[in-house]
């Protein structure tokens, strides 16, 4: 099982933001705002746009029949990184979208292209430039540091590995052999901003918010049992990243975690992957039992 990254032409500045479908858009948007700390940005016709820093939006809501993921967005450093994204991307064979200008006025972003992932088909948006707002984002009942990874469950594990790490510029931060990828977006020193998880279907894990407190881990589980959500996991400590974590689930049983703290890498010099046991313990060293549906929900939003 190689844990080797290919060199790319691709350089990843952060995982800016991640698009759901929501079966309730003020279902949704209620709980995103009140009770995982969110501010609003905007609500349109077309999308809820919601923050956590100062990009106009860091999470887009939208109307959608089946509840899912709907594509995710990395920000590139500048207009002359994303021409070369889009080379690489078309000489690798992917089918590339320019974005309208309509849609790139409404996404407040100077410049974008989308693609999709082959096998699951996720749909990927490289930008350049996202608003950044007059406003700082105020904390409210969370003091999130940032969006902080999207995670997905993938029918093909190897494929989904060739592609993300042999040809789009990801590197494999640490591995549970034939389970579970924890991908960085590199050059971002974070840990993971992306993972994939082996499993039957293609669907969405979880969306995670990085919290700047312990704090905001234990009072996120007296909150959200007081609310009546389901805690499906945790709280606990991952040994991969070494966060402390708490998942929950939003209104349509998509999976939503809190963590605090992780694991920083240098773009040079960084140490090699770990290939990690594959049991309950590396996943939560204080021992807590995922729920059922921990992990289960959420589409992956495919041309139809
Ligand atoms: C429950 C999953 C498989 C797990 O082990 C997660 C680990 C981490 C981490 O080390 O931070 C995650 O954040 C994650 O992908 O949920
Ligand atoms: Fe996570």
């Amino acid at each position: 099982m190689s844990v080797e990254s290919a060199a790319s032409p691709l350089r990843y500045k952060r995982l800016a933001y991640v698009a759901l479908n929501v079966s309730d858009l003020a279902r949704s948007t209620a709980f995103y705002r009140d009770l995982v700390g969110l501010s609003v940005s905007e609500s349109c016709e077309a999308f809820v746009a919601l923050r956590c820093s100062r990009d106009h939006h860091n999470l887009l809501l939208y109307r959608g029949r089946q509840p899912g993921i709907k594509r995710v967005g990395f920000e590139l450093d500048s207009v002359a990184e994303l021409a070369t994204a889009r080379r690489e991307l078309e000489a690798l064979g992917l089918s590339v979208e320019a974005l309208s200008k309509e849609e790139l006025k409404a996404l407040r972003t100077v410049d974008a292209l989308r693609f999709r992932l082959p096998g699951c088909g996720l749909c990927i948006e490289l930008l350049v430039q996202m608003m950044h707002m007059a406003e700082p984002y105020r904390p409210t009942v969370s003091k999130i540091e940032r969006l902080g990874h999207v995670v997905l469950n993938v029918r093909d594990f190897q494929a989904a590995m060739d592609w993300l790490c042999g040809k789009l510029g990801f590197r494999v931060s640490d591995l549970v052999p034939e389970f579970a990828a924890f991908l960085r977006c590199h050059p971002n020193p974070l840990h993971h901003s992306f993972a994939i998880l082996a499993g039957a279907e293609d669907h969405l894990n979880h969306i995670n918010f990085m919290v700047t407190d312990i704090d905001d881990i234990g009072c996120a589980m007296n909150r959200i049992k007081k609310a009546g959500v389901e805690v499906v996991f945790g709280p606990g400590r991952h040994q991969p990243s070494e966060s402390i974590f708490l998942y929950f689930q939003d209104p349509d049983g998509m999976t939503v975690e809190y963590s605090f703290g992780m694991e920083k890498f240098p773009e040079f010099g960084a140490r090699e992957a770990r290939l990690l046991e594959p049991v309950p313990a590396t996943l939560d060293s204080w021992g807590s039992v995922p729920a059922p549906g921990f992990g289960k929900t959420g589409r992956i939003e495919t041309p139809a």
